[in-house]
């Protein structure tokens, strides 16, 4: 007896490419992300996160590739695809005059088998603004609203972009365990942010992309630990006067084989690779020999920060 085809993932973004005029904003982009996950789409500002994601929803037609979401064509299969769907946009939405509780029960109304209005409101901390115009509310209250408004019709896939910008911490902890709630229940979370301990906390699975390209994916331990070396950790060398021309391939050739080095700016310096007491030794011998006079030498488990850096020489969030 054969086995049944396995299911379409959640979403399959295959060679995508969007571009504004001449700007190009998505290039060449495959991803997937598995059903029942909570994937992060991690980048920062103008990487073409929430260009893909529209694109999934079926905002925006691929202009080359293709995007199947649970298998169907966003655009052409929208109207079968809209009810299983829930996005939250990161313009919140809703009409500006509109109440908060009012919209939410207006877009619960549109579904078969919605969430109780009361208890998410209660939830995400809307209860007291229940009356209040949505133009009045707070960014962090749009926000909130805007993640019940995606969640209320029991989506089989929700897509939020950037939920926790402007929440305050209580409220990106109730948000946060909101969407681990909903992947518990099956749901698929696709979410975009360039806020790595979010990405970092809630992710199955990160894809970071930068200018429209896909430079790494898998899970935040496999992307943190530094591939085969378990030991991978970041050492940060912080020196009080700028560094002599040529001191970055100089360390790099002091301390061997794998390490990296980054300059972050003409007084701060990031290395990666083997992270033990020889290493940080061999950095205090290089500081007296090159006449360098550290102000801080720090060793800290690799992050998502660390990692994007190593790729791209840049630092995620300047
Ligand atoms: N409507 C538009 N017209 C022209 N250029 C656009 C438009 N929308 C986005 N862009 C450009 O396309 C690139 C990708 O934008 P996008 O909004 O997809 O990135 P993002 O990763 O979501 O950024 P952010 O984190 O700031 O939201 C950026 O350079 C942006 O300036």
């Amino acid at each position: 007896m054969s086995n049944p085809p396995a299911a379409d993932p959640a979403v399959a973004v295959d060679g995508l490419v969007m571009r504004y005029g001449e700007k190009v904003a998505v290039d060449a982009l495959s991803l997937v992300v598995e059903r029942q996950t909570i994937t992060a789409v991690l980048g920062p500002n103008g990487a073409g996160k929430t260009t893909t994601l529209e694109t999934c929803e079926g905002y925006r037609a691929p202009q080359h590739g293709s995007v199947r979401v649970l298998g169907l064509d966003p655009v052409r299969d929208r109207t079968d695809l809209l009810p299983r769907i829930g996005v939250m946009l990161q313009g919140g939405g809703a009409w500006s005059g509109v109440r908060a509780m009012e919209m939410l029960r207006h877009v619960a109304r549109l579904h078969a088998n919605p969430l109780d209005t009361d208890q998410l409101a209660d939830r995400l901390g809307l209860g007291d603004c229940g009356r209040t115009p949505y133009r009045r509310l707070s960014g962090g209250q749009q926000q909130r609203l805007g993640l019940a408004m995606a969640v209320v019709g029991r989506p089989e896939i929700v897509f939020v972009d950037e939920p926790t910008a402007g929440m305050d911490p209580q409220a990106r902890r109730a948000t946060w365990e909101l969407l681990e709630e909903l992947r518990h229940d099956g749901v698929t979370v696709v979410l975009t942010t360039h806020y790595m301990d979010e990405a970092e906390r809630l992710a199955d699975r990160i894809h970071i992309i930068d200018h429209g390209r896909l430079i790494a994916s898998g899970t935040p331990l496999e992307l943190t630990r530094g591939g085969a070396d378990a030991r991978a950790a970041t050492i940060r060398l912080v020196v009080t006067r700028p560094f002599p021309p040529g001191s970055p391939e100089s360390l790099r050739r002091a301390l061997g084989v794998g390490a990296e080095v980054t300059l972050l700016d003409e007084l701060s310096l990031v290395l990666s690779g083997p992270a033990d007491a020889s290493t940080l030794a061999k950095v205090s011998v290089w500081c007296e020999e090159n006449d360098v006079l550290p102000e801080s030498l720090s060793l800290g488990q690799r992050n998502l920060e660390d990692v994007f850096l190593e790729l791209t020489g840049r630092e995620l969030t300047p």
